[in-house]
């Protein structure tokens, strides 16, 4: 007999849009001081097809919330240093206050150098080591959007997080370490699962919260959910499915995100609240101690 699903949804949809409005707010504050409206860059290199559209969705926003986006698209055959001279001009340019590098970019470049050149004052997607070195330490910077989204979400629905143990399988540098650091920071018991974890399962089962950010269609099977377990699927995978079984899981689980719906319009609406942010306080409409990792 099939189980009913018992679960509470975490709604991100709904979450993201009264963050956009906020966001949509600053930006308009900065245009009235500043004539300008703030601006968000993007960078994409190559032609994957589903980061295009996820380049477009970021922009297709941003429009709405009143913020300008410049987007530069650079052949697969792009060098590091040209990458890296690109972002540069960027970071330099001050009709820009934020740049986002779509993730991945092709294997032959050299990632972090690339995040790296991105300056601290416009890394409004939070990819930088100076910014994870902030957020880890909880002093001001920008934060890691997905993470920063699933740590909204997770006080939006009051779940207490202090002693109880969290499970992050994956540990990436723009979702899962950084997610593991948030989790940590709020006293977290924190275990990261990734390609070498032996057991995993096993591991998963005790997660009192669960994040997934793997990568891989339905990879959490929902017998591995413990019962009333916080789940937060940050998957996005071909098809709309995340990373999490998700029908299975939602007959264990307490409270779970759903893809779509769930972490991914929370993602983009931290990165346009960070762009009006970082608009404002680049126009002296902020003080720098507004920033906190928890504030926007
Ligand atoms: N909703 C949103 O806003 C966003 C969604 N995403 C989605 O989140 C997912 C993860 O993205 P991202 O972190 O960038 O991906 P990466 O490919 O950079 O990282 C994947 C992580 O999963 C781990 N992993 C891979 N296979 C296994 C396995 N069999 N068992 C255990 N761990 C495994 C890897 O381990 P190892 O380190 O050992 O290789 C790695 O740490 C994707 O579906 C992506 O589309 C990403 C960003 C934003
Ligand atoms: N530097 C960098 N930063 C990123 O934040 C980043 C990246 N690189 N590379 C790729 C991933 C992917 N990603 C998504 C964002 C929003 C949705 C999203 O809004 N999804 C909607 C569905 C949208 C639709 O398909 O209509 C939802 O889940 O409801 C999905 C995926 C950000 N990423």
């Amino acid at each position: 007999m099939p189980m009913t699903p018992t679960a509470r949804l975490m709604d991100g949809t709904r979450l993201a849009r009264q963050i956009l409005d906020h966001s949509a707010a600053t930006a308009r504050a900065v245009t009235q001081q500043t004539g300008e409206a703030p601006c968000l860059a993007t960078v994409l290199v190559g032609d994957d097809p589903a980061s295009a559209t996820y380049v477009r969705m970021k922009r297709a926003r941003c429009e709405k919330a009143g913020i300008a986006s410049r987007h530069l698209s650079l052949p697969a055959a792009t060098t590091t240093a040209e990458l890296v001279e690109a972002i540069t001009a960027l970071s330099e340019d001050p009709g820009v206050h934020g740049i986002l590098l779509q993730h991945p970019v092709g294997a032959h470049i050299d990632e972090r150098a690339a995040f790296e050149a991105i300056a601290p004052h416009k890394d409004v997607d939070g990819v930088t080591m100076r910014s994870f070195a902030a957020m880890s330490f909880g002093l001001p910077g920008f934060v890691s959007c997905t993470p920063a989204g699933i740590m909204r979400l997770l006080d939006h629905y009051d779940v207490d997080l202090a002693g109880r143990h969290a499970v992050v399988v994956g540990r990436s540098a723009i979702l899962g370490k950084p997610a593991g650091m948030l989790l940590l920071a709020r006293d977290a018991t924190v275990t990261y699962c990734h390609s070498r974890t032996r057991d995993l399962k096993s591991i998963v089962r005790e997660a009192d919260v669960l994040v997934a950010a793997v990568g891989r269609p339905r990879f959490i099977r929902g017998e591995d959910i413990k019962t009333g377990a916080v789940v937060i699927d940050a998957g996005y995978n071909p098809g709309n499915l995340g990373d999490v079984d998700f029908d299975a899981a939602a007959t264990r689980a307490g409270l779970i995100t759903p893809v779509p719906g769930g972490v991914g319009p929370m993602t983009i609406a931290m990165l346009l609240s960070q762009t009006a942010e970082a608009a404002a306080l680049q126009s002296g409409l902020a003080p720098a101690d507004r920033l906190p990792a928890s504030s926007g």
